[in-house]
């Protein structure tokens, strides 16, 4: 008979321990010393609950393996409810076993009594389906986003080209999507291009499309961003990372309303609405060493700017209720309130990463909070949230929160962790939402650290689902 709860762990006397305080309550509980025997367990049967040690081998402890193995739960046709073990130090790894979809998380030595109850929940929240992950709507009831929506509705029905500027994770692109869906082209796709990401030597090909043949790797006929967008809107997003170069030739396309395939012999009209958007201040933006005028003369019909959330203060406690709400349904967690203290502190917080960090905020928030209601410590202002008990030697040498955590990461780039498949794929999720929890989700500083450019970021946020 299948177990219905398996334990996950190496280590005999924490197995052990569990699985007499369990058996009690649960007639059949297995345990599992070697994780290359669950692939054959499972054949057996999926089991109803595992409880998941995210660290094997000696010396490894970025949990790469556990995060794996979680994968591989994750993808049973009835998948288990998982509930991840760490050591006190491991909890921004529960967080990213959270994130990967464990139910719970528990934190060794545990208390029997918060074991057994944690066990219970996750059986009984089984069967419950996940909530949708957040709204895509644009929120706010401030003046500014009050005007802000009625040049959106004014706007949306012209042809006019917008432009959509702001600071990072204020909603640029949500900007984007309700004019597209208050378009008359709403029935059209709305096709995103990262313009900062797109590299010169592919830049025609990928938004005029090529014949084939046109050059060595070319196979087939392939429609650039522009046909496929025919009809709808394209949104062109972080304009103002263009190279000079690709300047020039996104403005002739404008300019001719046309666009030439590589290797075509014909140019092809175009038929779509261009909303644009940069997080470049204007004074950089309207430096033509940096952005050409007469492309900006294209682009700007229409300029909107997002104001940052510190402008609009009057919209944070409603972005914290929308929020918390989705994330609580998300983690099945009990829908708890905000002390007043501490939306006071909220509100008054600059929030440097805009919505996009309020976002993340809350999250965590839901993650990590233990409280009656949530406190100013649960939302982890100053950089990721680490319980005191978590805090590494580094930290109480007086280094920060944000510090301890690098700290707590350094060893999971020890080449033993990463040999795997899928172990580098974990470790990198783990190091981008560390680093953007550290610098409060500014996406710039977060692209710096990690040595990579915020297109390839952004790309690496999608690909994570962060
Ligand atoms: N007014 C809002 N209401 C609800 N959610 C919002 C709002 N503004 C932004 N968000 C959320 O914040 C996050 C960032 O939004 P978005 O990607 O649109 O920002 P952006 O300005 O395009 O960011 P970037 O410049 O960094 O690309 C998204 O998850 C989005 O859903």
């Amino acid at each position: 008979m299948p177990a219905h709860i398996l334990i996950l762990d190496d280590d005999p006397d924490v197995a052990t321990a569990a699985r007499l305080l369990l058996r009690r309550r649960h007639g059949a509980v297995a345990s599992l010393g070697d994780p290359s025997g669950l692939p054959a367990l499972l054949a057996q049967g999926v089991p109803d609950v595992v409880l998941l040690d995210l660290n094997f081998t000696p010396g490894c402890i970025d949990g790469a393996e556990g995060l794996a193995l979680l994968d591989l739960l994750r993808a049973q046709p009835k998948p288990p409810a998982v509930i991840a073990m760490t050591a006190y130090a491991g909890v921004p790894l529960a967080v990213a076993a959270l994130q990967r979809g464990a139910v719970d998380f528990i934190t060794k030595p545990w208390d029997n009594e918060r074991l057994v109850a944690t066990v219970d929940q996750a059986l009984a929240r089984r069967a419950a389906v996940r909530a949708p992950t957040a709204a895509t709507e644009l929120m706010g009831e401030s003046n500014a986003m009050r005007e802000l929506n009625a040049l959106i509705a004014s706007v949306a029905p012209t042809e006019a080209n917008v432009m959509v500027l702001g600071e990072n994770g204020v909603g640029k692109e949500l900007v984007a999507r309700a004019i597209h869906a208050q378009s008359r082209r709403a029935a059209g796709t709305l096709l995103a291009v990262d313009m900062g990401a797109l590299p010169e030597s592919t830049f025609e090909s990928e938004l005029f499309g090529h014949r084939k043949g046109a050059f060595t790797d070319a196979r087939a006929d392939r429609a650039g961003r522009f046909q496929a967008a025919r009809g709808g809107s394209l949104f062109l997003d972080e304009i103002g990372n263009m190279p000079l170069a690709a300047q020039a030739k996104l403005l002739t396309a404008l300019e001719r309303r046309e666009v030439t395939p590589i290797g075509a012999d014909k140019p092809e009209a175009i038929d779509v609405r261009i909303i644009s958007a940069t997080n470049l201040d204007e004074a950089r933006l309207f430096d033509p060493a940096v952005f050409r005028p007469d492309l900006l003369f294209r682009l700007n019909t229409i300029v909107l700017r997002v104001p940052p959330l510190r402008a609009r203060r009057g919209d944070i406690a409603l972005l914290l209720a929308h929020y918390l709400r989705v994330y609580e349904a998300q983690y099945g967690r009990p829908a708890r309130t905000v002390a007043g203290a501490a939306l006071d502190s909220l509100v008054r917080h600059d929030w440097p990463g805009n919505v996009r960090a309020l976002r993340h905020a809350c999250e965590r928030a839901v993650i990590l909070g233990q409280g009656a209601q949530y406190g100013l410590a649960d939302f982890a202002l100053g950089g990721p949230a680490l319980p005191a008990a978590t805090m590494t030697p580094a930290a109480s040498n007086g280094s920060t929160n944000a510090e301890a955590n690098a700290s707590t990461f350094a060893p999971a780039f020890a080449p033993s962790c990463t040999d795997h498949d899928g172990t580098l794929d974990a470790l990198e999720r783990h190091a981008i939402a560390s680093t953007l929890a550290r610098f409060n989700g500014n996406i710039s500083h977060a692209a710096r650290t990690l040595g990579i450019s915020r297109a390839a970021l952004y790309r690496k946020l999608g690909k994570h689902g962060i």
